[in-house]
């Protein structure tokens, strides 16, 4: 395909993706009616915010005040959606109210059928025996985090946060761990341009590192295999990384004419020192799994024929340790840099919208979808 031909950043989502009709919508609402399960604070903030982006398009009302907390928390899941097309919003609601219908009727009769949470269509969270699992669910796309899983990996880890876990795990479906942002999400330009496009990305990107920061239980990472980009990046935030010997760590920044996120302009150093820190951030060196364990990055690697075997054996000890305990060790860990972390993490947001707007950005982006290069 020709780079010429390919007007990578005019092209539209809603273009290519498959619609739903104006009456599947009108169906799904009606469907939600007659939903006889109440299907959680969380799920309903979700499916408010899809309606009306699907009905009105971006957020429209002004900021209710901090005290307002339910309109504070429906002005805030609407605005979550920056500028997400009508129709995809349409689609998304469809869909989720079609993933919650199906998990009413098959859990019926079944109380303990699952401990499988309803409502992710690109995570599978899982809570069970002290521990909320987290799981990215896009295993033939390398488990590339589009622009609705950031808002769902929010949304389960704000729900991990208040739930009676333990401990909270993030890991990958099949034979990644993650390859990063998905790269399509730089084709989804709305109506008011990529400036605008850049913006809510910056916004979005700052709220969902802000999550990491936040998070008050332990948090640990399962790296089932290669690992590139914010899911490098991010694991400065974690508390424990465990890593398969066959994950990689990967952050092609300068390749793709962008820059560190993650708090990882802060945390790499810190952890890594600056030198190594700079072969990974800057050159984009790629760490095997020992090498990440001998900088810092990774707490222990394991055979990968018994990795899961291992690391669920030692999380489940985990888990059962006193809950309050641990969080608060954790709080005292990590409260004292939480200021700093945010004051970084904004600025690591800022930096990286104005690089999205670049060329260097422009043309990586542009050879990667083409396929005319590979990192
Ligand atoms: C205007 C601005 C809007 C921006 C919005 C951004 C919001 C926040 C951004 C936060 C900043 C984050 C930065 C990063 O994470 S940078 C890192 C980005 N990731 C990459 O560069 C990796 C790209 N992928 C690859 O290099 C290879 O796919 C990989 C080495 C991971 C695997 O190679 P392999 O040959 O084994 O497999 P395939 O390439 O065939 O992959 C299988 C299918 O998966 C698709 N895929 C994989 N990774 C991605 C990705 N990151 N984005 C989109 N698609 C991905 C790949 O295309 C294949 O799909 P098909 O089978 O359909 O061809």
């Amino acid at each position: 395909m020709q780079i010429s031909n390919f007007p990578v950043l005019q092209m539209h989502k809603s273009q290519t993706a498959m619609r739903a009709s104006q009456k599947d919508f009108e169906s799904a609402v009606n469907q939600m009616k007659l939903l006889t399960k109440d299907p959680g604070n969380e799920m309903k903030l979700k499916l408010y915010a899809l309606y009306k982006q699907a009905t009105e398009g971006p957020c429209n009302m002004p900021k209710p005040g901090m005290l307002d907390l339910i309109s504070k928390a429906k002005w805030d899941a609407w605005s979550a959606l920056g500028s997400l097309p009508k129709e995809t919003a349409k689609q998304n609601y469809v869909e989720l109210v079609s993933s919650l219908s199906s998990s009413a009727s098959s859990s019926q009769g079944k109380p303990d059928a699952d401990s499988k949470q309803p409502g992710y269509e690109t995570l599978v969270v899982t809570s069970e025996n002290g521990i909320t699992k987290i799981m990215l669910n896009r295993p033939t796309k390398k488990n590339a985090i589009t622009t609705q899983m950031y808002q769902e990996i929010m949304l389960a880890l704000e729900a991990a946060a208040k739930d009676d876990s333990a401990i909270t795990v993030l890991t990958g479906n099949g034979d990644y761990y993650c390859s990063g942002n998905d790269l399509n999400n730089f084709t989804d330009i709305p109506p008011g341009g990529v400036e605008e496009k850049a913006k809510n990305s910056a916004i979005l990107l700052r709220d969902f590192v802000g999550c990491f920061i936040d998070f008050p239980k332990p948090l640990i990472a399962v790296v089932n295999g290669p690992a590139v980009g914010i899911s490098v990046t991010l694991l400065g935030l974690f508390d424990i990384v465990y890593a398969s010997d066959r994950a990689t760590f990967h952050t092609p920044f300068s390749h793709l004419g962008q820059s560190p996120e993650g708090c990882s302009s802060y945390m790499f150093p810190k952890i890594m020192g600056s030198a190594k820190a700079a072969e990974m951030l800057i050159f984009g060196k790629k760490l095997t799994a020992r090498e990440a364990c001998a900088q810092g990055l990774v707490t222990e690697v394991f055979p990968d024929s018994t990795f899961q075997k291992e690391v669920w054996t030692r999380l489940k000890a985990y888990s059962k340790l006193p809950p309050n305990a641990m969080r608060i060790s954790k709080q005292l860990i990590r409260n004292v840099e939480k200021e700093k972390l945010h004051a970084i993490n904004s600025e690591e947001s800022s930096v990286l919208q104005g690089r999205w707007l670049s060329d260097e950005c422009t043309n990586a982006i542009m050879n990667f979808l083409s396929r005319k290069a590979k990192l």
